[in-house]
């Protein structure tokens, strides 16, 4: 049913609570649902209301940890926050099995980020692309004005690129942002030096904002599955199959990326980093070659073990954004044990290799709902209205069956309560 309204002037000048009981009133929310809202659990509303606008609660994602991973010669655990099961085992699961052969091996390209000027209405877009090429030294000085803080860490204005494009010119400037994810210290050159592009091009500024196809920040993972470890050869050959018909078919493609972002997204999130930045970026660089094709790739070593790579670009910051404001982000960087933005996004890159492995495996051999479901039998169990003790007997059942429906938990649950 429709709300009585929805024009509410001034919403955001209101306190949470003030917003909630507003809301509360034209929704017919009751006072559990009210009461629901005003636990904001491990974030304090004031923080929340300054992360956002209009808010009224926080919602809560499960955080879990995997386990089992080397990542260039180190221990790591790993915070993820997702609210799919399996996601976090199954990257615990393939951790385990390349632990003998030393785990992952990551690298990473200097953290430059591309921001974008469009300039249009200009007269000779050639003749004036070499001029703003000239141009370089007089760009540098007014970007690196912007942000004498990025500069003292190291960072700053590195390069520009300007490309035609029919008649307009696109400026590109290669940021180096050091821990930042960068968006607002780009953006902030990109605003600072339009004007004088405009001038020296002969055209008019419109668009000024990053590229979130972030290819300068591209970070990669790889790590070598003995045959041994993971089952034989048969398995082995499922898996390369499974990759040559992602590598081949979009729709397929599709689906192994999401996998790969399983991970990646949860780290990302957990330490409050953007999760879309990283997904529309990741996406974007899958489709470079002109075809939308799988992240990952896999082969056949010498000695017939399998190998398998990742390589995307990954801007995510230690500073900035939600990674310092939001309590949870600052204890899983505690956890994570990183200080360089650089550490956090090879971790996040070998994550998703680790997760590509294990649906793979799954596909592969007996199936993803062997393994997914009888972890999603516990949510099956709690839809079915299940309660404390009751969800694991519940979701033990449904597997046991071989049957992870809510209607067949429904039916258990009153066969449980009756006994
Ligand atoms: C689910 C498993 C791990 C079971 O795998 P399994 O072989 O039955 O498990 P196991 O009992 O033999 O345990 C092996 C290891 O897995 C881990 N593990 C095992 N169970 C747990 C658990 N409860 N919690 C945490 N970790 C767990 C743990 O590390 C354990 O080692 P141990 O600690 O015992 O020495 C396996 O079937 C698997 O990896 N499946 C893949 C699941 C997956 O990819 N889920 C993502 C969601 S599906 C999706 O969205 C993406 C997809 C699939 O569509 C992508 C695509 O199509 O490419
Ligand atoms: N399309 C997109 O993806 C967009 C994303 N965003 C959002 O932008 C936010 C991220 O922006 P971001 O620029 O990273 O964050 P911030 O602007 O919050 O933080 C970056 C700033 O921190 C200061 N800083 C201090 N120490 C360091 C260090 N060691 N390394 C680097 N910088 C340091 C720098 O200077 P100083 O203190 O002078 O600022 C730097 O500019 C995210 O919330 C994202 O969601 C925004 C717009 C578009």
């Amino acid at each position: 049913m429709a709300h009585s309204t929805s024009r509410i002037a001034g919403f955001y000048q209101l306190s949470p609570q003030e917003r909630l009981a507003q809301v509360a009133e034209i929704t017919g929310l009751d006072d559990t649902g009210v009461a629901h809202f005003t636990n904001m659990g491990n974030i304090d509303p004031e923080t929340a209301d300054s992360m956002i606008e209009n808010v009224i609660g926080t919602l809560n994602i499960p955080l879990g940890i995997a386990t089992n991973l080397i990542i260039d010669g180190e221990e790591q655990l790993v915070p993820m926050a997702t609210e799919e099961s399996s996601v976090v085992a199954a990257v615990c699961n393939a951790a385990r099995q390349c632990r003998e052969s030393g785990g992952f091996v990551t690298d990473a390209s200097a953290p430059v980020m591309i921001a974008q000027v469009q300039l249009v209405e200009v007269p000779n877009p050639e003749f004036a692309r070499l001029k703003l090429l000239e141009a370089r030294e007089r760009i540098r000085q007014i970007c690196d004005a912007t942000d004498p803080v990025l500069l003292k860490h190291g960072g700053g204005f590195r390069d520009l690129e300007v490309r035609v494009l029919d008649d307009m010119l696109i400026v590109h400037l290669l940021v180096d942002v050091r821990d930042a994810m960068g968006a607002n210290a780009v953006n902030s050159m990109a605003e600072a030096v339009a004007p004088s592009l405009a001038e020296w091009s002969g055209g008019k500024s419109r668009l000024r904002i990053l590229s979130n196809l972030a290819d300068r920040r591209l970070v990669r993972a790889r790590a070598t599955w003995r045959l041994d470890q993971i089952g034989g050869k048969e398995v082995r050959d499922g898996m390369l199959s499974a990759y040559r018909f992602a590598d081949l078919d979009p729709y397929r493609a599709a689906t192994h990326n999401k996998g790969i972002m399983n991970g990646v997204s949860a780290v990302v999130l957990a330490t409050g980093n953007d999760t879309r930045a990283v997904e529309a970026g990741a996406h974007a660089f899958a489709a470079c070659t002109g075809r939308y094709r799988s992240l990952t790739h896999w082969e056949m070593d010498s000695e017939g073990n399998l190998t398998g790579t990742l390589e995307l670009p990954m801007p995510v910051g230690l500073i900035g954004g939600a990674t310092r404001a939001h309590p949870t982000a600052r204890y899983c960087l505690e956890i994570l044990g990183v200080t360089q933005a650089e550490r956090l996004a090879r971790i996040i890159v070998a994550v998703g290799l680790a997760q590509n492995f294990a649906a793979l495996k799954a596909l592969a051999t007996t199936g993803i709902q062997k393994g997914h479901m009888a972890l999603h039998a516990k949510n099956i169990a709690l839809m079915a209205g299940a309660k404390g003790d009751e969800v694991a007997i519940i979701a033990d059942l449904l597997v046991q069956k071989g049957s992870v429906r809510v209607d067949v938990a429904e039916s258990e649950l009153a066969k449980l309560r009756q006994r």
